[in-house]
């Protein structure tokens, strides 16, 4: 029972009691013309209290047996009528809608857990009875990294799921041509292998509020129409502007900034070096934009790194021109920390090799950082631009890293700097024997940057040098990871 409800409902009795109460004081001082008031007798006033008791048992086993049923919906997902919400998701918009849907379910009494789709095995695909899905398409309407592993080890088996009922939703974006197709496999899939759809698949574009309100009326409905206290979108808290810096002043390429924000009102706010920070922009409640974090929380400031983009009509876009322009210092806006759990750091000492271009610095630079925060030296930094002139952002700190021996490798490479021109692959392609030496002792590969040209480029290349299996097993145990846009 969520802490809202418990108040409401005691309100709600203890008003009603005293109105009884003073109904009962009133009939006996109120004594009209005619009218006596007459002591019932010992045997009415028995039946009158307990009548009063009984009423007041029955609300608090009501009680009871309501938090009781929570309480088991938090804890055991074996049970029978179970909901099991599966998420896949590549930087973890699925994984907060996930936590929502079961957290809505179990505040109404219904037992609901969460699983990546990575740690989904057959085993316990077959035990569930209900599961909820969700999600998102990543590259040119590919799967999310994660559920490499579960196409290849569970959905390539002829299973039979007849006894599960599911519902899918599926996160997606118009703009790309294959709009949500990893949810519409997925479906397709279960509806082959004989699960029971619970409703129509519902297709999200873009965080479509209607489409997510659709999803809510279906989790009212599992939930028998009980009120759904988790549903609520993690609350936005208000962030002030307090540092910001252009990075690249005389460049080709357009304005860079390092921007700072602080959480409003103190109170730290906590992340992850991989996570993603977003904000609401002022005057569209609609509008969401979404930065890589370059700082940790160490630093006292979320950091960001914000390219200034102009639209066809030479006017800027909407988060990075609030964030580089009309946003001044020590103005406020409201935003959100995501967690991005596939672009965390490994937890063990292994090398690394970061990979990177332009603004993608900013995710690169975070996990940095907390290598050298845990004495993890083993880091190679491959970072691409277009000037060694003026496009190395933080390059001070880079060097200093490099200097005190916490970046073991660094090569910068320029994409317009005369007859050396080259990009992060070329250069990737000239290392393959010591990508390979590496990826041999255990390294993990970081991705982040521009999605096309860029991440797909260092896929080619990784390929190629390592072999189309030796990358899929890379992906699967989570030593290839990618946070491209
Ligand atoms: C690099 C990239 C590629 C994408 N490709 C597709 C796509 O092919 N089809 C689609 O419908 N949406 C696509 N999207 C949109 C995502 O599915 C959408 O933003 C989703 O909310 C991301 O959810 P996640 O954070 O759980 O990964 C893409 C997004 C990115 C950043």
């Amino acid at each position: 029972m969520s802490a809202r409800r418990v108040p409401l409902f005691a309100v709600g009795t203890g008003l009603l009691l005293l109105l009884l109460a003073s109904a009962a004081v009133a009939l006996a001082l109120w004594q009209p013309e005619g009218l006596r008031w007459r002591n019932p007798g010992v045997q009415r006033w028995i039946q009158a209290g307990s009548a009063v008791l009984g009423y007041l048992l029955l609300i608090m086993a009501g009680r009871w047996h309501r938090r009781d049923r929570v309480a088991r919906a938090q804890g055991d997902d074996d049970c029978d009528d179970a909901v099991l919400v599966i998420h896949s998701s590549q930087s973890g918009h699925a994984v907060q809608l996930a936590q929502r849907t079961a957290a809505a379910l179990q505040a109404a009494g219904r037992a609901a857990s969460v699983v990546a789709i990575d740690a989904l095995d057959a085993a316990r695909l077959i035990r569930t009875r209900r599961a909820l899905w969700i999600a998102s398409t990543t590259g040119d309407g590919d799967p999310p990294d994660g559920a490499l592993r579960f196409i290849r080890s569970v959905m390539a088996q002829p299973l039979s799921m007849a006894t599960l009922e599911y519902g899918v939703l599926a996160l997606g974006d118009r703009r790309y041509p294959q709009f949500c197709a990893w949810g519409r496999q997925l479906d397709q899939w279960l509806r082959e292998r004989g699960a029971q759809a619970l409703f129509e698949r519902i297709d999200v574009d873009n965080a479509d509020a209607a489409a997510l309100e659709r999803w809510h009326q279906q989790l009212s409905r599992l939930a028998d129409g009980d009120p759904l206290d988790g549903w609520q979108a993690p609350p936005l808290r208000e962030w002030q502007l307090v540092d910001r810096r252009l990075l690249n002043a005389g460049s080709s390429g357009a304005p860079c900034f390092h921007v700072a924000l602080v959480p409003v009102g103190g109170g730290g706010a906590d992340w992850q070096a991989g996570d993603v920070f977003a904000l609401q922009l002022p005057g569209d409640s609609r509008v969401q934009r979404d930065y890589s974090i370059a700082s940790l929380p160490a630093d006292g400031a979320v950091h960001l790194l914000v390219r200034q983009t102009r639209r066809d009509d030479g006017s800027l876009g909407l988060g990075s021109g609030w964030l580089t322009q009309h946003g001044a210092i020590g103005d406020r806006l409201p935003a959100q920390i995501r967690a991005n759990p596939r672009f965390h750091l490994p937890d063990d000492a292994r090398p690394l090799i970061l990979i990177g271009n332009g603004t993608g610095l900013a995710g690169l630079r975070a996990l940095l950082k907390a290598r050298i925060a845990r004495g993890h030296d083993d880091n190679w930094l491959l970072f691409g631009e277009r000037h060694a002139a003026y496009d190395v952002h933080y390059r001070a700190e880079l060097m200093q890293w490099q200097a005190q021996g916490a970046l073991r490798q660094l090569d910068l490479v320029f994409s317009r700097d005369g007859a050396s021109a080259e990009y992060v692959q070329h250069r990737l392609l000239r290392d393959a024997a010591l990508l390979r030496d590496r990826v041999q002792r255990g390294a993990a590969i970081y991705v982040c940057g521009s999605a096309h040209g860029m991440a797909t480029g260092v896929d080619e290349v990784l390929r190629r040098v390592l072999g189309h299996d030796g990358i899929e097993q890379l992906i699967e145990s989570g030593r290839y990871r990618r946070d491209v846009y």
